[in-house]
């Protein structure tokens, strides 16, 4: 047993690795993570950090060499002074076969293809000109929602689910420029992969021994997933070719298809590129869908999640819930109903919801996993080449040396704090950081403020019988992902009539 809880040294160089938690033979310091049993990830590397290395940590996970940064000074030098040498995401046999070889942006590995492909991804479907241009999609879902929930005044409702058939709706329509009909098949796929390919597979733990893959099943799994996930995407795409035919698609992967035809293009665009390309969409669909089901390569968690944290928080803190509704009954009173979305965005209360939502409940804790593409040194440690990074931000977003009374919800620390998604303060960075931060930031935002501002206007919330805001239950659900255990139930009261819905 190697029991190493100090740093070591490495032979090549003269800075130690970040110290760390003993080892065992084969398995490094697996068991740590593994054992009290039902401890979640980010809790538990906290703790073992807490103990072990405040700043950086050493984890060595069966082969692979694990760095975890938990506070802002080391998210700093990883995000900012070596952004370019993280820029690149860990290999995962689950990502290279099921997504195309690793050509959707989250997995591609940094270099010029990536590059091309996010930033294509982010003019035609994240821009902000785009997110605005998603407004009368978004006022279309979001009122359809309303008027369920007003049908179902004082009768108990799942949030949560309801918000992600929303997420599900407004999205397909932005990324195929419509919505799929046969959500049956996406779901199923979604669930296989979020199911089949979301544990870190033995094969990842032990990169060298490629017969594991064989020996282990893995690889015939991911590669029956792959075949169902092609079936689903190629049902997709043949739908909507039909629409640019016709010139009437509007969309991400109308685009993608009209130039995958052209010859011109600096980096010209195959058939597995567009379909890794919108798989994208389909991890959103993921994102929202974590709400009833599991987790994805270590991702996340989506925006219907993040409203039901939201509104979790709300009812559990009445004073909070009170001032929320009070800015945005007042901002819209006159006219009675929301219909502009520039006015929600005004709506400071609001926003600092939001913030102290994702502060508190990060869809992905540990962030998405970086690899150090050459060795480097970091607040005097040795990092070795091909260490994958994990950034705790969870960690780092409760930590009390940065957040005063760090476990209360409480939205009044972001107003005229100049704490925002992308200023260069390390210790709020729900989104991530430089050149691998999420793309998608804009376009979720609105997806939030939006329905969360409707929710508040048109009702007022009560928890079902039995449930008060001091017993509702918090916990998180098992995963590399903080998603809430238990759906939220609710019972609205209309406050103000929801408009009638004119277009569809
Ligand atoms: C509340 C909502 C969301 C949160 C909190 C979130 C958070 C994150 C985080 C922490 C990362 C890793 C960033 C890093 O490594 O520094 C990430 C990556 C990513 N996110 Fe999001 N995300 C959200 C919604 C979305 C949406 C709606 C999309 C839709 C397109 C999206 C697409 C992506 C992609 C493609 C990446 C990988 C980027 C790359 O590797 O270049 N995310 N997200």
């Amino acid at each position: 047993m190697n029991r190493s809880s100090k740093s070591s040294t490495t032979s090549s160089n003269l800075l130690p690795l970040p110290p760390g938690p003993w080892k065992l033979p084969l398995i490094g310091s697996m068991h740590h993570l593994l054992f009290p049993s039902g401890s979640l990830p980010h809790i538990r590397l906290r703790d073992l950090s807490q103990k072990h290395g405040p700043h950086l940590m050493h984890i060595q996970l069966c082969e692979r060499s694990t760095i975890v940064a938990s506070s802002p000074e080391a998210a700093r030098e990883i995000y900012k002074t070596h952004d370019l040498n993280f820029a690149q995401r860990p290999p995962s046999i689950a990502g290279n076969i099921v997504t195309y070889g690793c050509t959707g942006i989250a997995l591609s590995p940094y270099g010029h293809y990536w590059r091309h492909i996010r930033k294509l991804c982010t003019m035609e479907l994240l821009s902000t000109k785009r997110v605005r241009s998603y407004h009368s999609i978004r006022q279309e879902e979001v009122l359809s929602l309303m008027t369920f929930v007003a049908r179902n005044q004082g009768s108990c409702i799942n949030l949560g689910e309801k918000i992600f058939h929303l997420m599900y709706a407004v999205i397909s329509r932005a990324s195929f420029g419509e919505r799929f009909k046969e959500q049956e098949k996406v779901y199923e796929v979604v669930k296989a992969i979020v199911v089949e390919a979301g544990l870190l597979g033995v094969t990842d733990l032990f990169p060298s021994k490629k017969w594991l893959q064989v020996v282990s099943g893995e690889r015939r799994k991911y590669e029956e997933l792959h075949r169902k996930v092609d079936e689903v995407l190629d049902d997709i795409i043949n739908g909507v070719a039909l629409k640019v035919e016709e010139g009437e698609a509007e969309g991400l992967l109308p685009v993608l298809l009209n130039l995958k035809d052209q010859d011109d293009l600096e980096l010209p665009l195959t058939m597995d590129n567009v379909k890794a390309v919108i798989l994208v969409s389909i991890y959103i669909y993921i994102y929202a869908y974590i709400s009833v089901s599991d987790i994805f390569v270590g991702a996340t968690e989506t925006s219907s999640i993040t409203i039901e944290w939201a509104m979790s928080e709300l009812l559990r803190n009445p004073g909070a819930m009170r001032r929320a509704q009070e800015e945005v009954r007042e901002a819209f009173r006159s006219k009675g109903y929301i219909d502009d979305e520039t006015s929600i965005e005004k709506l400071d209360y609001l926003k600092a919801v939001i913030k102290e939502t994702l502060r508190l409940h990060p869809p992905l804790p540990l962030t998405a996993p970086r690899v150090a593409r050459e060795s480097c040194h970091i607040l005097g440690f040795h990092i070795p080449k091909g260490a994958q990074v994990f950034v705790n931000a969870w960690a780092i977003m409760r930590d009390p040396n940065h957040w005063a009374q760090p476990e209360r919800f409480y939205p009044e620390r972001f107003l005229g704090s100049g704490i925002d998604f992308t200023s260069p303060h390390f210790h709020y960075k729900p989104f991530g950081s430089g050149k691998r931060i999420c793309p998608g930031m804009l376009f979720a935002l609105p997806n939030l403020e939006v329905p969360l501002a409707h929710l508040l206007f048109h009702f007022d919330w009560e928890l079902p019988f039995g449930t008060t805001p001091q017993n509702l239950d918090m916990s998180e659900a098992f995963g590399s992902s903080v998603k809430k255990k238990k759906d939220l139930f609710v019972i609205p009261t209309t406050y103000a009539e929801v408009p009638i819905l004119t277009t569809k």
